[in-house]
């Protein structure tokens, strides 16, 4: 395996452990090996340079003994620090940024993932052409002829040009694709389903979570998503309704995990993936209980709600893997559930709460909907729990246990008194 040194500066941050460790993790997760870390206590980053001169040559003294090939860093870097810093050690340099770009991008599977890391990575890289597309172009250039000196900088613009085009493109390819989603949403809403959404930490199981709701409420094996052992599993939000034995419907969507200093370009290229967050009525926040950073993962969860703009959703508090923690489950505390997600009573715990949740406000009432109108009377068979139907001249009377959306969504049938 490809060898790697990681290097990080700490100034005030207290978790600066935690962040080390957790960019060691997603080294691991781009398939190359950490050998050595090494940290220095700056109050800020060399300007040209990241880290000290002390530091660089310590580095670059170590790099014939581990054998190592890249050095990764834990912050990200102008296109200057990580030129001078790859002169400097001989290695090849990514910063944190690229890193988490480089996973997403071996991850993406369906196109509107495959599209939202495309349009992240070339904002990454536009403002860095120099530094890298630029540099191997005018290697080229240099050796046809010395007369299109100068040449560099109109390349330069050509390929800034090209990038900012590519951008445009693939951004109204993504748009398009949205608008089925957001016609599908849309729909959702008429629908007035209430919607559930499993947020949180990389890996802390909320794809094993979502399974086991899925096995517990819809019955239908096709319907599982993957979960997997390895940071970034899910990047894509899937969506799947599930139905309690008394037809209480609720949509419930997995989503791409959290991880921190996520970078900002992508998270704004994941907006539209995050959409059935934002829009949830409750989220379920899955922690990994079991690991030590459980803390700083929460801290990090929460961080990223509010930069998507979900931040004060209510929420479910569920602390998974008490398995691997040694702790007793499952156990309940008003709005937060310490359990197993590989566990079958967990899982009917969860779905007890998430029941108990969304449907305290539910009131029964009865409608008179018109033969006519079948298509509502369908809908409400469908949708709501159905007490009793009588066919009556003037139109079908039902009596039904419905949400307040769908009290409004069908006030017009109300019978009065
Ligand atoms: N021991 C134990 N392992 C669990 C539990 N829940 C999930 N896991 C394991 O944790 C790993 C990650 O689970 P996922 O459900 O894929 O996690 P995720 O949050 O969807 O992760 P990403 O999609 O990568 O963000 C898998 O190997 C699961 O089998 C649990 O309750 N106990
Ligand atoms: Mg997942």
């Amino acid at each position: 395996m490809t060898r790697a040194f990681i290097a990080g500066i700490e100034n005030q941050q207290k978790n600066f452990p935690y962040l080390m460790k957790e960019l060691a993790q997603l080294v691991a997760a781009n398939n190359l090996e950490v050998v050595a870390d090494f940290s220095q206590k700056l109050t800020k980053p060399v300007a040209a340079t990241y880290l000290g001169k002390g530091k660089i040559q310590e580095i670059a003294e170590a790099v014939d003994h581990y054998q190592a090939e890249y050095l990764i860093l834990n912050d990200e870097l102008s296109p200057t620090q990580i030129r001078n810093l790859e002169k400097e050690t001989s290695l090849k340099v990514l910063d944190r940024t690229e890193l988490i770009l480089e996973i997403f991008s071996n991850r993406a599977r369906t196109k509107e993932a495959q599209l939202q890391v495309e349009i992240a990575r070339l904002k990454y890289q536009l403002p860095r052409l120099r530094g890298s597309i630029t540099a191997r172009l005018d290697q080229q250039s240099a050796s046809s002829t010395s007369a299109n000196r100068g040449a560099g900088e109109t390349k330069l613009e050509l390929n800034r040009r090209t990038i900012q085009h590519r951008i445009d493109f693939l951004r109204r390819e993504l748009k398009s694709i949205e608008k089925e989603y957001d016609i599908k949403s849309k729909s959702r809403r008429a629908s007035a389903i209430p919607r559930v959404a499993l947020v949180g930490y990389t890996n802390a199981g909320k794809s094993t979570t979502m399974n086991g709701l899925i096995s517990l409420l819809a019955g239908d094996k096709k319907q599982l998503v993957l979960e997997k052992d390895m940071l970034f599993a899910t990047l894509d939000t899937s969506v799947r309704r599930l139905t309690y034995p008394d037809n209480k419907t609720f949509l419930l969507s997995d989503t791409v995990g959290f991880v921190s200093k996520l970078p900002h370009n992508l998270v704004e290229a994941f907006k539209s993936t995050l959409a059935e967050v934002r829009e949830a009525d409750l989220l379920i926040q899955v922690i990994d209980v079991s690991d030590e950073n459980s803390k700083e993962m929460v801290a990090t969860t929460e961080q990223t709600l509010e930069e998507i703009g979900a931040a004060d959703k209510p929420m479910i508090y569920a602390y998974n893997k008490a398995d691997q923690a040694g702790i007793t489950f499952p156990s309940v505390e008003g709005l937060q559930l310490t359990y197993s997600a590989r566990e079958h009573s967990s899982i009917e715990q969860l779905a007890a709460m998430i029941k108990q949740f969304l449907f305290k406000d539910y009131r029964t009432f009865t409608y008179l909907i018109p033969y006519t109108q079948g298509s509502y009377l369908e809908r409400l068979n469908v949708q709501a729990n159905v007490l009793s139907t009588d066919y009556t001249e003037d139109g079908s009377k039902v009596t039904a246990e419905v949400s307040p959306r769908q009290a409004d969504y069908y006030a017009r049938f109300l019978v009065k008194g």
